[in-house]
């Protein structure tokens, strides 16, 4: 529907994009995503013929862009762009019929029709009870949506948005964002957005590019695009990736600035006994601080174990909800011996994990060990476990409160 081959944009000797490919089709969502000034909106002004391309070839709709008028182009795309200040004193209706031009003849002016169809845009965009309003006296979202309803008003198959939701809050995000859903399966619109919110673009696009260092860096999925290394390099943050579990859609949360993470250990190695979710802040706050992490025993599917995966984190792992195995076990002994510390989160122990606490007993008074507080009330061993853990205490571990503890008290050792 709109394909780009071998694509280049320049401003002046500027080299701003290169070797830009991609095709699309019908009733598809494109995001377009990319750290600033990696030239999302050059890609879209040289889409909209905005801007004359340095080289390369784009088709839309089975014709080449530089062999069709503008007011053709008008017709089957409409572009909403990232500034959506308009000068003049025009109502919100005028500013949306306006979207009939390219389907009007010369001298015609707009009839029963084009009123219906931009009442239809208004209702769509919910604006229609702006219509009499002066457009420079909207707010920067109402504004948006006006603009949106303009493009739909010139009935495009072909809609381009420059950062469509940068100017709303998150109820009127998600009214555009479903918008644009709609607009893609229900009247079969390709929808090439640029977008800087990479949960709504991981939510809402069926693909994604991603521009980074004058090219596209990554493109398919949400999932494929939207990995750790990929945002890492992009962007230069570090984030978790997860399924969300009740979109299903993955979502990002962002955990640090690259530039700002300084590694606080000289390389040692920290074994961490953990589990139910009481590693996983540990195990970020240890990674960012510069240790090499082991883990371990964990069940697969704990959220630690997911933690772990994330992070990179050598693992040594049972089959889910079941007890420690005897090869288990003495691989954890080995890990164990192998680091220079030994950190116990404060995780619940039933007799399932148990054999955690006899495997740090084995290293105990060798190494330094750090434990969090809290055991004494997620004992579910009647005891046992209590028990193990006095005698690793005895033996000189040492108790602090938090994750942040665990990292100065180690940073001291
Ligand atoms: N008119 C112009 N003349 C010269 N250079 C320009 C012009 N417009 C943009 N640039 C430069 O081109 C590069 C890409 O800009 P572009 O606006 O396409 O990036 P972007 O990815 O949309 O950025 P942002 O996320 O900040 O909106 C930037 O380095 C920018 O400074």
């Amino acid at each position: 529907m709109l394909d780009v081959t071998d694509l280049s944009c320049k401003y002046g000797n500027a080299r701003i994009l290169e070797n830009i490919f991609f095709t699309t089709r019908k009733g598809e969502c494109i995001g377009i995503i990319g750290p600033n000034g990696s030239g999302k909106s050059t890609l879209l002004k040289t889409l909209s013929k905005v801007m004359k391309p340095a080289s390369g070839s784009i088709v839309v709709c089975g014709k080449e862009l530089k062999d069709i008028s503008m007011n053709e182009l008008a017709r089957s795309m409409a572009v909403v762009p990232q500034d959506t200040n308009v000068d003049f004193n025009f109502s919100c209706l005028d500013i949306v019929l306006m979207g009939r031009h390219p389907h009007l003849g010369r001298f015609a002016v707009e009839g029963k029709k084009d009123y219906d169809i931009a009442r239809q845009s208004m209702e769509l965009t919910n604006t229609w009870h702006l219509k009499d309003r002066n457009i420079s006296e909207l707010s920067g979202g109402e504004r948006q949506r006006v603009i949106i309803a303009r493009a739909l008003t010139q009935e495009p198959s072909v809609l381009l948005l420059d950062e469509p939701v940068s100017h709303l809050d998150i109820n009127h995000q998600i009214e555009i964002m479903e918008l644009i859903q709609h607009l893609k399966n229900d009247r079969g619109l390709l929808v090439i957005v640029v977008i800087h919110d990479l949960n709504l673009a991981a939510r809402y696009c069926d693909r994604l590019i991603l521009l980074n260092e004058n090219t596209i860096q990554a493109a398919g999925t949400p999932s494929e695009v939207l990995t750790r290394e990929h945002i890492r390099r992009a962007f230069r943050a570090d984030v978790l990736v997860r399924r969300h579990p009740m979109t299903g859609t993955i979502y990002i949360t962002l955990l640090n600035s690259i530039t700002t993470t300084e590694p606080e250990s000289d390389g040692k190695t920290i074994h961490l006994v953990c589990g139910a979710g009481t590693g996983t802040q540990l195990m970020y706050q240890l990674k960012t601080a510069g240790y090499n992490l082991t883990a371990g025993v964990l069940n697969v599917l704990d959220t630690d174990h997911e933690t772990a995966l994330h992070l990179n984190v050598n693992t040594i792992v049972d089959a889910p909800f079941s007890p420690i195995t005897p090869e288990s076990y003495a691989a954890n002994v080995d890990a164990l011996k192998a680091a220079d510390y030994v950190v116990l989160s404060d995780v619940p122990f039933g007799w399932g994990n148990i054999k955690n606490l006899e495997a740090v007993l084995e290293v105990s008074g060798a190494k330094p060990v750090i434990l969090i507080a809290g055991w004494q009330n997620r004992d579910f061993t009647g005891g046992k476990a209590g028990e193990l853990i006095q005698a690793i205490l005895n033996k000189g571990a040492v108790e602090v409160t938090s994750a942040d503890e665990v990292v100065r008290k180690l940073a001291e050792i």
